[in-house]
């Protein structure tokens, strides 16, 4: 097990590529895991300090939370559009204020995971996809399993797997078992990495339900009194596992310096007085992976799979902070955070659309933008560009949209019609939708606009796209029940109500962007990949394969 050392904060951030070093690292990527058996609750009311974001907002890259038992009851805001449960909203309510929009989530009964990154990195986030494993009655049942979301990430290779295993002491074997056939199910399109354990990193977490052995329960709510957590740790099932296991081989763990995490009485930090008695355990585990290579030649050691420890892709993953927080009551569990950079070799940073678009738009004739493809991108003609306003969640959450044409031409321009467009004024930006990868491959900078506010009364423009307006309860997300459809394109009750519009405008983190004659444009590659390089990121660039 990997020992770490005191957690000393990357200087380098997205904004500010780490200057080629030594160790040849291009750049630094700030990732921010969660997990939490929340025992059905609803979210408590701040989650602000689980998501660190008292500390700063503008360091993490990007967010990965990973909910178990999550109540299925139907979110009552947003029970209409696409996100149907409390956690969900709670999470993107309290990120998209500091530019962090919703890339994916994938739910399986109460095992949630969400993937938040910074709306400037979207471009960058290639090949997302998801998965579900059910292990529960013999693999019928979704109560416990694992669900994953894949992607590269600046052209690296990246899965989150948020597993609930089986609880209870006696089943150690059980969860063992089924991890290995979660990592044998989830297979993924495309050819950079099918298999989780295919990825540069691999991040595996979730209520992984191992308990402390031999210990009786006295002598390890005295441990924890007296802060004697090495000694509950070596007799944790997890790390005693790792020597045994080969489907562990690989997988990283920072030292356990925070109490087990489970089992709490709800609404106290005391441990199960019920009648349960259930012995503290580290339930909730965050764990990392980097790929071995495989050597050329006979592979004499491999393990199960194949691959052997070696060299690594060149990825490095250093772990800052690895905690419990106590403080959150809701749950029978303590949610576990952990902050990562992860430094990459080399980036690909190219865009695959770049759009240019005015500082500003004061009149409707200004509401226009180019946009210019990259040679190796498979457009559709369902791709359209989409008006966000700053502190969108999700991609849906567009205020109008245009059509992206697919004329013969090098360079494209695009009108938005006064109906696609705001009244009042604000910050917004610009983002090209692929509709064969389902994501956006290209986002200006913010602009504003300003519009005159002359429109005569009954005319499109009187819906509540007022996005002044302080009350954001749904009527934001309804236009995010359906993408745009040509054959339906068709004026839209549209708003997007932002409660924060000053952290919004926050510029924090995002890489510092060339201006042309007036035009904003997309960040380029500012680093020579190499023809391999260019390969693998192509091989993830492609349409469909990505
Ligand atoms: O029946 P499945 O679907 O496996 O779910 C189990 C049971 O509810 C367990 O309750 P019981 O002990 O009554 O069987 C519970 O353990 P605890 O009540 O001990 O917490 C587990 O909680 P987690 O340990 O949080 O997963 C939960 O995962």
């Amino acid at each position: 097990m990997l020992q770490l050392g005191p957690a000393i904060l990357s200087p380098c951030s997205l904004k500010q590529p780490c200057p080629m070093g030594d160790s040849g690292f291009l750049l630094s990527d700030r990732v921010h895991l969660v997990t939490w058996n929340v025992g059905g609750a609803m979210p408590p009311d701040d989650i602000t300090a689980l998501l660190g974001l008292h500390i700063g907002d503008g360091n993490t890259d990007m967010y990965i939370i990973g909910l178990q038992e999550v109540n299925s009851m139907i979110n009552k805001r947003l029970k209409d559009v696409l996100f149907t449960d409390q956690w969900s909203d709670a999470c993107m309510e309290r990120l998209s204020p500091f530019g962090y929009i919703l890339v994916t989530s994938q739910r399986m009964q109460g095992v949630l995971l969400l993937v938040f990154a910074k709306y400037y990195h979207l471009p960058f986030l290639r090949g997302v996809q998801t998965e579900t494993t059910r292990t529960g009655l013999g693999g019928y049942w979704g109560n416990k399993g694992g669900v994953s979301a894949r992607m590269s990430v600046f052209g690296h290779t990246i899965c989150f797997l948020n597993c609930h295993l089986p609880a209870h002491m006696e089943n150690s074997e059980q969860r063992m078992e089924d991890f290995e056939s979660i990592l044998q199910q989830q297979q993924f399109e495309g050819q950079a990495a099918t298999g989780v354990l295919d990825h540069d990193v691999v991040f595996w977490f979730g209520d992984l339900n191992f308990r402390i052995d031999e210990l009786e329960i006295p002598a390890v709510k005295a441990a924890i009194d007296n802060n004697k957590l090495t000694m509950l740790w070596e007799k944790d099932q997890l790390n005693m596992a790792k020597d045994s296991e080969s489907v562990l081989e690989g997988f990283l763990e920072g030292p356990l310096k925070f109490p087990p995490t489970y089992k709490f009485d709800v609404g106290t930090d005391t441990y199960d007085t019920s009648g349960k008695k259930r012995k503290p355990a580290w339930t909730d585990r965050i764990l990392w992976r980097l790929r071995a290579t495989v050597p050329s030649g006979p592979t004499p050691n491999a393990g199960k799979r194949g691959s052997i420890l070696g060299p690594s892709s060149g990825t490095k993953v250093t772990q800052h902070f690895y905690h419990s927080h106590m403080e959150y009551m809701v749950s029978d569990h303590k949610p576990v955070s952990s902050i990562f950079t992860l430094q990459f070799p080399y980036k690909v940073d190219m865009p695959l659309v770049m759009i240019m678009v005015e500082d500003e738009w004061n009149s409707i004739a200004d509401a226009t933008c180019t946009f210019k493809a990259a040679p190796n991108f498979a457009r559709s003609s369902w791709d359209w560009i989409g008006l966000y306003k700053v502190g969108f969640k999700h991609h849906k959450d567009y205020v109008g949209y245009v059509w992206a044409k697919q004329e013969e031409a090098d360079y494209h321009r695009v009108t938005f019609t006064e109906e696609e467009l705001p009244k009042g004024s604000g910050d917004f930006i610009l983002c090209y939708y692929s509709n064969n990868t389902s994501t956006l491959v290209g986002v200006t900078e913010p602009f504003q606009i300003q519009l005159p506010t002359s429109s005569p009364a009954g005319s499109p423009s009187d819906d509540s796209s007022d996005f002044t307006s302080e009350d954001d309860s749904v009527v934001g997300m309804k236009t995010m029940s359906r993408s745009p459809s040509p054959r339906k394109k068709k004026h839209r009750a549209r708003h997007s109500h932002s409660r924060s519009p000053s952290h919004s405008r926050s510029r924090s983190g995002s890489p510092a962007l060339p201006k042309m004659k007036g035009l904003k444009l997309q960040p380029g590659s500012a680093h020579n990949t190499t023809d391999g390089e260019k390969e693998k990121a192509s091989s993830e660039a492609g349409a469909g394969g990505l």
